[in-house]
């Protein structure tokens, strides 16, 4: 068996948010959170609503910056990068699917998949061959010219997937990918994630509220009094 390497780590990670209203107490919402992700490794991360999930997606991956600790991205800390490098890593290094898919509306599924690679520096004619090859992947061959309203919830997901994908990213993160589709269109993204994970070498960080999607997952956490509990 091939062995994985680290891609991403967090170190005693805390977050707060101001109070809102005057004389409030502030949120605690992560308190010394540790947790690292390797490649072709998912990690499934649950919680009831309004746990921290998603602050915690977001802390990963430099979009939110944390109160205190450390996070790690393939040895680079995160709170020592600008904007602009912290914004070419995501772009370059990162791939991202939330609940909806966030399809740019003017553009056919194969611009929406090409034009992230394009961002990255990719020439046009590279770009539509990376994202060709991947629309195929997700089953959408015959899907490359239809525009956003012309797909449906379960197709412009899968286009989500492939745009994530283009970048041939370090880690792909998912908060609730499936969160928004009917049991079969969840079933085959499932299906299509994990998959990827294991062909693609990629590192899973999954956020969900479905129990059987991240127990198919290498590892699950469950988030709970503002740490990560190993879900038994
Ligand atoms: N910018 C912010 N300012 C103040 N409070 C915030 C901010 N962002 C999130 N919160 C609060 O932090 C808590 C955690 O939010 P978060 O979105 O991480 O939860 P979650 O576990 O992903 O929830 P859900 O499952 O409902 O999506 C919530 O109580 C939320 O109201």
């Amino acid at each position: 068996m091939m062995k994985s390497s680290e891609v991403l780590s967090l170190k005693q990670v805390s977050k707060s948010f101001p109070a809102t209203l005057r004389g409030g107490q502030p949120i605690h919402i992560l308190q010394q959170v540790d947790l690292s992700l390797s490649d072709s490794t998912s990690v499934a991360i649950t919680g009831r609503s309004g746990s921290g999930k998603s602050t915690l997606l977001q802390i990963s991956a430099g979009l939110l910056s944390c109160d205190s600790g450390q996070v790690i991205f393939e040895n680079r800390e995160l709170s020592t990068l600008d904007d602009v490098r912290l914004s070419m890593l995501r772009c370059r290094r990162m791939g991202f699917i939330f609940q909806s898919s966030l399809l740019l509306d003017d553009f056919n599924a194969l611009e929406n998949v090409q034009i992230p690679a394009m961002i990255a520096g990719c020439s046009e004619k590279e770009a539509q061959k990376r994202a060709l090859n991947l629309l195929q992947t997700v089953g959408l061959a015959d899907r490359l010219y239809h525009t956003s309203d012309q797909l449906s919830g379960g197709e412009r997901q899968r286009v989500a997937i492939a745009r994530a994908l283009v970048n041939e990213p370090a880690v792909i993160f998912a908060d609730e990918p499936t969160g928004s589709l009917d049991e079969r269109n969840a079933q085959l993204v499932e299906d299509l994630l994990l998959n990827l994970v294991a062909e693609r070498k990629v590192a899973l960080m999954l956020i969900t509220h479905n129990n059987v999607f991240a127990a198919r997952c290498d590892f699950v956490y469950h988030l709970h009094n503002r740490n990560l509990e190993v879900d038994a």
